[in-house]
C-alpha cells in the first residue's frame, strides 16, 4: 500500500512524517508519473494560488482528475481542500471560500467532534482557514465552526479546514488510512 502526498508546497513533509510513523510506504508527488500506482493521496494545506500554479506548471489537472476518478482515498487539508473544490480541480462538489474566518483571525484551534471517530473530540489547528460555502446535495459535512462547515467527505474524498500534521493527534491520518486500506481491500 503507497500513499502519495502532494509535494508541490506546504505542509506536505509533516504529513509524509505522520503517514511514516504510521506504517504506510510514502511517496511524494510532484510529475503526473508520481501518481502511478498510488493507493491514496494526501492534499495538504499551504498557499491555494502557489499550489494551482504549481499544478499548472507540471500538468497535474488531469492525472489528478483521473485519479479521483479511480475511487482512490484523497484527504484535503486546508488549501488542499480549496483544491479539490467546483473552482479548482473541479473533484469534489464543495465551493471553498478562501481566508473564509477573516483578517483578524488569522488562526485559532477548536475542539471537533467527528461522528464517526471514537475518544475525545479533535483539536483542530486552523490557520487562515476556508470554510465550505455550498455543498451538493452528496456531500456529508462532518463538522462545523460557528455553523461553518469545515470537514466533508463525498465517496472516496475526505476535506478538512484545518491542519491535522500539525499536533500529536493522528486519528484523521488513520482514518484516511483505513479508507485506503478498504479501497485496496487489504486486511
Ligand atoms: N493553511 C492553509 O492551507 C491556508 C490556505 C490559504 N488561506 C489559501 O487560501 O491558500
Amino acid at each position: 500500500m503507497t500513499v502519495g502526498v502532494l509535494a508541490l508546497q506546504g505542509d506536505f513533509a509533516a504529513h509524509a512524517r505522520v503517514l511514516s510513523d504510521l506504517g504506510a510506504e510514502v511517496r511524494e508527488v510532484r510529475v503526473p508519473a508520481d501518481l502511478d500506482g498510488l493507493d491514496g493521496l494526501v492534499m495538504p494545506g499551504g498557499e491555494s494560488t502557489t499550489m494551482t500554479l504549481g499544478i499548472e506548471r507540471e500538468g497535474l489537472g488531469d492525472p489528478l482528475r483521473a485519479f479521483a476518478a479511480t475511487g482512490a482515498p484523497i484527504f484535503g487539508t486546508c488549501a488542499g481542500l480549496i483544491m479539490l473544490d467546483r473552482e479548482h480541480l473541479q473533484i469534489m462538489d464543495i465551493t471553498a471560500r478562501r481566508n473564509a474566518f477573516g483578517r483578524q483571525v488569522r488562526s485559532f484551534e477548536a475542539d471537533l467532534t467527528f461522528p464517526d471517530l471514537d475518544g475525545p473530540p479533535v483539536r483542530a489547528v486552523f490557520i487562515r482557514a476556508p470554510w465550505i460555502e455550498d455543498a451538493g446535495p452528496s456531500v456529508e459535512i462532518l463538522a462545523e465552526v460557528d455553523g461553518h462547515p469545515v470537514a466533508a467527505r463525498q465517496g472516496s474524498l475526505f476535506v478538512i479546514a484545518f491542519h491535522p500534521e500539525l499536533g500529536d493527534d493522528i486519528r484523521l491520518h488513520e482514518r484516511f488510512l483505513a479508507d485506503v486500506r478498504a479501497h485496496v481491500g487489504a486486511p
